[in-house]
């Protein structure tokens, strides 16, 4: 994988856990605004609806009471059994009917048990008593479950079978002279109406719904959920609000939140808030006490409705584009700046590694990179510096190491090997060129009684001389060399058979006169031969050595060519 690829890798993963890490806390920090907010809503919403409810009922319970207080209803309440008295109650009785806003009362004598009801449509005008209630009817015993319990106001939402009528009943009780309880009087609002009216209003996303001191749900827009004469219901049988919720936390939760209000001593417009899970939708429901009809109102706020995740698209697309122009920039900053010309450096430095000096100019941008890369260069420069001075003295070397090993350090002449190559380079010249030429072998007489009688030292001395006088005796493109011992070796081209006995005789000649003017008389043999084109290197020196031979055979200090007989010092002197 390469740098630029591990680079943007490595900044994507670090943008998307910093993005995550934003995220986490954009949602926990939503969160709490939401609560907040929802909260807000909630509190408001309640008030509203609280408004809305209480108005709706404030008038009919102020009537209510008005009825209960009325001294007609009480007098006769004292002595039911009074047809005088009975007509005034029902009289006063059709004058309040006649004010409720359902056009309907009740009134029951706890003295008979005796039932007075009268409807919209007057339809019980002059039998307005119905029916005497039943202690043991259990279609009664709302009205002596709230007799015991001796509360003057009641709310209750009750089917009345006798009746057919489903109704949110506002019961107050009637009272004696000395506060003794003589019946209860009240009107019933129409369920479904008032339903429709207060509850379930047409606002998506809030769900509202009351519920009585006990958590029994009273009004909530789906019926099957209404705890019918709650009253008269034990502990355990009743709807409570917890049902509406399938989450154990959250039920918990809501009967906690009921519990607190009722602590606090029903605080006028205290709030109490909590997320909660409904039909598996998030909710906020905010509850608060109303004391005036001792009931809670829960305010059900569905966050997905009232804050779709929609909501928070645009800004999913802002960061997501943000996080694609920022990677774009990074990228060109950082290939511009950093990976491009680390690339470059680094394809300087595999050419430098395999000995090419030769550059392309370097990116430099004014970072570290810019500096490492100019300190390259120089680096470079340096080193192609010292590699070509290097370069020079391993050359040199090299050529003085060649012709040291075809030197001869004796005699300073050229030695076997150099013979060697001459003799190649000089058969292949013979061969293209047509021309043969010219070879001696020379070889120092009793040179083993030399070394012997005047010691090896001047052997030594000796050939060092005789090279030397070979060498003067030599035109100058002529080549001689020591073979090895005693024995020398000669290449004469251009070279004829003339020329050939000319110089063979006088190098002979030369060593003779030489070593006789030192005083160290020294003779030599010589075998000569005229190599002829096609001959190879050894026919040619079989010649020449057979030709020596001669020489030596004829008694030395002589030369002897290949294609003669042999010629003695004097004669060709
Ligand atoms: N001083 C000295 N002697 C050498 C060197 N190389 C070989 N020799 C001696 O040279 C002598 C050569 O002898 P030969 O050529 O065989 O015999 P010669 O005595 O020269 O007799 P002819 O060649 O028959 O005249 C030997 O004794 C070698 O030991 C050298 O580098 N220095």
């Amino acid at each position: 994988m390469s740098l630029k690829t591990r680079i943007l890798g490595l900044v994507s993963a670090l943008i998307l856990v910093a993005s995550l890490a934003t995220w986490l806390s954009y949602r926990a920090l939503s969160e709490d605004i939401i609560e907040r907010w929802g909260q807000q809503v909630a509190e408001i919403q309640v008030r509203y609806d609280s408004a809305r409810l209480l108005q709706s009922l404030e008038r009919e319970i102020g009537l209510a009471r008005q009825m209960a207080d009325s001294s007609t209803l009480i007098q006769w309440a004292l002595s039911p059994n009074d047809p005088a008295l009975e007509d005034a109650a029902i009289r006063q009785m059709e004058s309040f009917r006649a004010n409720f806003r359902d056009n309907s009362y009740f009134v029951a004598l706890l003295e008979n048990g005796h039932y007075y009801f009268n409807n919209t449509d007057n339809e019980f005008a002059g039998k307005q008593f119905r029916y005497v209630l039943d202690p043991q009817d259990p279609d009664d015993a709302w009205f002596y479950q709230l007799i015991d319990e001796g509360r003057d106001f009641h709310l209750n939402v009750n089917p009345d079978t006798e009746l057919g009528v489903t109704k949110l009943w506002i019961d107050v009780l009637m009272r004696g002279p000395d506060g003794e309880i003589l019946g209860m009087v009240g009107t019933g609002m129409e369920l479904d109406r008032f339903l429709q009216d207060i509850v379930d209003i047409n606002q998506d996303g809030i769900t509202t719904l009351f519920v009585d001191y006990n958590g029994a749900i009273q009004l909530y827009r789906d019926r099957n959920y209404i705890d019918f004469a709650s009253i008269i219901k034990p502990e355990g049988q009743k709807n409570t609000v917890d049902l509406l919720f399938d989450n154990p936390d959250d039920q918990k939760k809501v009967l906690g939140m009921l519990q607190m209000l009722k602590n606090s001593g029903g605080e006028e417009g205290k709030v109490a808030s909590s997320f909660v899970t409904v039909d598996g939708r998030k909710h906020l429901a905010g509850v608060a006490y109303l004391p005036a009809i001792g009931w809670f109102e829960i305010t059900l706020l569905d966050l997905q409705t009232l804050l779709p995740v929609s909501y928070l698209w645009p800004l999913v697309g802002v960061f997501l584009a943000t996080l694609l122009i920022t990677l774009l920039l990074f990228h060109l900053l950082i290939s511009r700046r950093v990976l491009g010309p680390v690339m470059a450096l680094e394809g300087a430095v595999k050419q430098v590694r395999e000995g090419n000096f030769r550059l392309p100019p370097l990116p430099k941008p004014d970072n570290e990179i810019g500096r490492l890369s100019s300190h390259f260069e120089e680096m470079t420069a340096s080193l192609k510096d010292s590699t070509e001075d290097l370069q020079g003295q391993v050359d040199e070397r090299t050529r003085e190491l060649h012709r040291l090993a075809r030197r001869d350090p004796l005699t300073e002449l050229g030695n076997r090997r150099a013979l060697d190559e001459l003799f190649a380079a000089e058969i292949e010249r013979a061969n293209r060129e047509g021309n043969g030429f010219g070879v001696l072998w020379l070889d120092i007489d009793h040179f083993k009684t030399i070394n012997d009688q005047q010691g090896h030292q001047s052997g030594d001395a000796i050939l060092c001389d005789v090279a030397h006088w070979l060498r003067a005796s030599l035109r100058p493109y002529d080549q001689a060399g020591r073979w090895g011992g005693d024995e020398f070796v000669v290449i004469l081209s251009p070279c004829d058979s003339h020329t050939l006995n000319h110089i063979g005789q006088r190098v002979r000649s030369h060593v003779e006169t030489q070593s006789n003017a030192m005083g160290m008389p020294v003779t030599i043999s010589v075998g000569g031969h005229l190599a002829k084109p096609g001959e190879t290197l050894d026919e040619i020196l079989k010649q020449a050595d057979k030709a020596l031979y001669r020489a030596k055979q004829s008694g030395r200090n002589r030369l002897v060519t290949s294609d003669q007989d042999e010629r003695d010092t004097e004669t060709t002197a």
